[in-house]
């Protein structure tokens, strides 16, 4: 017999164990075989074990470098680095402090010098100095307004890098004449450099035409100061620029689908790209439910569904709450009374919305459960508010911050 929320947590745990940045960064540190005169910038939640990693390889070769993180997300020294915590999502004053810090580090290199540039998915939040005549305050407001907008990440960042001095390719302006490795952990589907992070060191894809697309489509209510801001370019062309992408949310769902294999089920990896609205991922996934149940399609069980991606929440109500609990928690109405199946979706970062949970978990009990609680669940859903519902039932799943970020996991298992 098979117990599934055990499965589960292995397959969770497993899964993020495998794109943990460590092994990626020396693999490359060692093709790169890069001279002395090192300063390594690292950016992003997972910054800091991709720097410690990188300074355990490099040792002496490493001048000086700099680590800004999301508050609980450092672990201490890396010989001789500076290590900073700001805000994410939204930016904070040690956003600014620790990005100057950045900028100071890097604006007097020279042709010998070399900047490590370690990316990964927080950075446009941890990372930012606004363009001439905008303010922090400003940057936040836009950011919330973005936040909640449902826009995608790329569309948020597109008009993010249009406000920014190191956002869009700019922060490798202030690099030159110094050459910059980009290493990156990309937690945007499809891997779009110039997105992830807002791509500090990529030459920007998007242009000013785009970010009136996005306000326009999202009809963002925006001052006119940041109107007139946005009318600035981002640079096209990079000459000092190398840039590799070590992990992504392929990698993560294939090591899910070995782990899951190796359990004993029968596995398929639907899909690495699902980016719709989550409570629509969620029926959608118990609509395969119910073909598993009924018709034991497409898989015999025990079966492993897989899928990762990084959906949208168009946030309403005042609720608490991220995009995989909402996801599972809306796919939960659909699966209700099946026995031997669960549902879960997690945020590899282990940090799903504004909530110290990485995901949510349920089967075909949960509706029930909540119910006997008093909790109505389409209530919940119109209220954004699937923490405090999968909490009341034991559905959260609680990792802590876990150094790496690669979008989220999403699985079905059936019995
Ligand atoms: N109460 C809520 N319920 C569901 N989703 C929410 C809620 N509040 C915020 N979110 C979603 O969480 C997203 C940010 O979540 P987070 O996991 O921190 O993103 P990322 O890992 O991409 O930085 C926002 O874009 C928003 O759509
Ligand atoms: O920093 C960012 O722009 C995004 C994408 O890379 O990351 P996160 O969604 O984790 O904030
Ligand atoms: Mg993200």
């Amino acid at each position: 017999m098979k117990n599934l929320r055990e499965d589960a947590f292995r397959i969770i745990k497993s899964s993020i164990d495998s794109v943990l940045p460590e092994k990626a960064i020396q693999q490359e540190l060692e093709n790169l075989s890069l001279e002395d005169n090192i300063h390594i910038v690292a950016i992003g939640k997972a910054a800091w074990r991709m720097a410690k990693a990188a300074k355990e390889f490099l040792k002496n070769k490493v001048k000086d470098g700099i680590v800004i993180t999301k508050y609980g997300h450092s672990q201490g020294a890396i010989g001789g680095l500076q290590i900073y915590e700001a805000g994410h999502p939204i930016p904070d004053e040690n956003t600014i402090k620790s990005t100057k810090k950045a900028i100071e580090l890097v604006e007097n290199l020279r042709e010998d010098d070399v900047v490590l540039f370690l990316v990964s998915g927080g950075g446009s939040a941890l990372f930012e100095l606004p363009v001439e005549g905008v303010t922090l305050e400003d940057i936040k407001k836009v950011t919330d307004m973005l936040l909640k907008s449902g826009a995608n990440i790329v569309e948020i960042n597109t008009v993010r890098k249009h406000l920014s001095r190191v956002k869009g390719g700019n922060f490798a302006k202030l690099v030159e004449p110094a050459k910059i490795y980009s290493l990156v952990l990309s937690d945007v589907l499809g891997d779009r450099l110039d997105s992830i992070a807002s791509g500090p060191a990529y030459p920007d894809s998007t242009t000013i035409k785009d970010v009136e697309k996005i306000i326009k489509k999202y009809d963002l209510q925006l001052s006119e100061k940041i109107l007139q801001a946005l009318k600035s370019e981002t640079p096209k062309h990079l000459n000092n620029v190398e840039t590799r992408i070590i992990g992504s949310v392929t990698k993560v769902c294939e090591s899910a689908a070995k782990i899951a294999q190796h359990l004993g089920y029968n596995t398929i990896i639907l899909t690495t790209t699902l980016d719709c609205e989550a409570k629509e991922a969620g029926s959608f996934l118990a609509s395969i439910v119910r073909e598993e149940k009924e018709k034991e399609r497409p898989l015999n069980t025990p079966c492993a569904i897989i899928l990762g991606g990084e959906t949208v929440v168009h946030v309403r109500g005042k609720g608490k709450g991220g995009r995989n609990q909402e996801l599972v928690l809306s796919a939960a109405r659909g699966i209700k009374g099946y026995q031997e199946v669960l549902i879960a979706s997690v945020g590899t970062d282990g940090t799903d919305g504004p909530t110290d949970a990485a995901g949510g978990i349920v089967d075909g009990e949960t509706v029930n459960r909540l119910q006997s609680k008093g909790i109505d669940v389409e209530n919940v859903l119109n209220d954004n508010d699937s923490y405090h519902a999968l909490q009341s039932i034991d559905g959260l799943v609680i990792t802590g911050p876990t150094g790496t970020n690669v979008n989220d996991l999403t699985f079905i298992l059936c019995n």
